[in-house]
């Protein structure tokens, strides 16, 4: 790039951040004032504000960082992933939460109280604190900041963290092997995967998770992330989706019937039946995992339960779908979860049982890249249009799913894609105040 567009890009970006600084600083005066604030919920401004000085502070580094540097920190990058699983694996958050936040906590005692040796303790911590995630008070004290405070006694949220660093970082250590093992990547099989070739199975991700554990003295034992991935689906799914019960309109689908295909647990119709009383929920997943699900609503929502507003069915999403011409069929995380030839069964399933007046809402990231989408908002000039590196959390799950299921995310024009191939029709990209979307689909021959 010429010196004077460098410099015109510069002063450019520059100009963005001051106007969303004032907006931000406003929007922090409200939410000072309002003793309602929502904490995942940003209004529109907070929400377009924050992406435009994420967006333009990655661009401002890219444009003024030594890019060997730059190069080398990138290379290095899983170290930093690696000491926040360490932090989060020792509670460190709980644990420094008990400190006088002006004072902060020893590292002898922190060494005492998660039996990392104290010599150790800085070496993780400190990357942490050069990233704003924890903070260094003096030499060897260190307490939580705004951001490692959002860990404290949320065993959801701490769980979403946790998994990303058990099985699943280990799956990520195989995937430049199976990318270049051009067999496996042609073979776009869910089960020939970097996860089957770091983990030594022939097993999905589902299946290996519940199988059980032979420790040597014989006995068996469920695995750890059973429980951790369950209770990550809630955290994950409170950070990431509470924007989307607000810019989707629900309410208007009254006393309609949702099929909450792959539920898991069902944390999303959970929110949503707290939020849309009138609306009934049918919750499929595979035998093992519905059964948990129906003990989770009895202890949060009895009375849909008792008055018959939910149901539990065990279901395959590969077979028929039994439960026919519903309002919404809801998929959250799962399209994301399958290559594209299963994605097309799984819809293709439910385009077959669809109303006129049906619509599927899969909900995952929605893939922006930097050339644009012409279904999606662009960001303002001198970002690209996804804002760059606003898209980062995205492009890594992204990455994710190819390692744990040759899955991916996807672009809008990717679901609309899909939909086409399955018979129906992709009728909008609902972009909400998260990094993920909803992709409304509905049968090709609907009104
Ligand atoms: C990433 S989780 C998402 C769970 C849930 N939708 C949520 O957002 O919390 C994917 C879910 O798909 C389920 N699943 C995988 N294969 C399935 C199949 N063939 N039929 C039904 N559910 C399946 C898993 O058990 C798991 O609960």
């Amino acid at each position: 790039m010429p010196v004077e567009d460098k410099v015109q890009t510069l002063r450019s970006l520059v100009s963005l951040l001051s106007n969303a600084v004032e907006v931000i600083s406003r929007e922090w005066e409200i939410k000072d004032q309002n003793p309602e604030h929502r904490p995942f919920l940003p209004s529109a401004d907070l929400h377009h504000a924050r992406q435009t000085i994420v967006g333009a502070c990655g661009m401002l580094m890219s444009l003024v960082q030594e890019p060997h540097h730059r190069l080398m920190e990138t290379a290095l990058q899983y170290y930093s992933s690696r000491a926040l699983h360490v932090a989060v694996e020792a509670r460190l958050a709980d644990i420094l939460a008990e400190a006088d936040p002006e004072l902060g906590m020893d590292s002898k005692t922190i060494s005492v109280r998660t039996g990392i040796p104290q010599h150790n303790l800085a070496q993780v911590l400190r990357p942490l604190c050069s990233m704003y995630i924890f903070k260094e008070i003096k030499p060897g004290y260190f307490a939580n900041n705004e951001t490692s405070g959002q860990m404290v006694n949320d065993e959801p949220f701490r769980s979403w963290l946790l998994v990303h660093g058990l099985t699943i970082y280990t799956a990520s250590t195989k995937l430049p092997a199976v990318l270049f093992d051009t067999g496996k990547i042609q073979g776009r099989s869910s089960t020939r995967t970097a996860f089957q070739e770091a983990l030594g199975t022939d097993l999905s991700f589902w299946e290996y998770l519940e199988q059980d554990t032979q420790p040597s003295d014989g006995t068996k034992k469920a695995r750890r992330e059973v429980d951790t991935f369950t209770l990550a689906m809630v955290g994950g799914g409170r950070v990431h989706s509470t924007p989307l019960y607000a810019d989707y309109p629900w309410e208007s689908l009254g006393d309609g019937t949702l099929v909450d295909v792959g539920a898991g647990v069902g944390g999303m119709s959970l929110d949503l039946a707290k939020q849309f009383p009138r609306l009934r929920f049918v919750l499929q997943d595979r035998p093992s995992v519905i059964s948990g699900a129906e003990a989770v609503w009895k202890r949060e929502l009895p009375h849909m339960i008792s008055t018959n507003r939910v149901q539990f069915m065990a279901h395959d999403f590969f077979a028929d779908q039994p439960v026919k011409g519903a309002s919404v069929y809801l998929m959250r995380y799962i399209m994301h979860d399958w290559p594209d030839e299963q994605c097309i069964t799984i819809l293709s399933k439910l385009r077959d049982i669809m109303g006129p007046h049906s619509r599927i809402l899969a909900v995952d990231q929605i893939l922006h890249p930097t050339v644009g989408s012409a279904y999606l908002n662009p960001a303002p000039a001198p970002l690209p249009p996804n804002y760059g590196h606003v898209q980062l959390l995205s492009h890594m799950r992204d990455l994710n799913m190819l390692a744990l299921f040759n899955g991916m995310e996807r672009t809008p024009e990717d679901f609309a894609s899909l939909a086409e191939r399955a018979g129906l029709k992709m009728v909008k990209i609902w972009e909400c105040r998260s990094t993920m979307g909803i992709a409304e689909m509905r049968r090709n021959d609907a009104p």
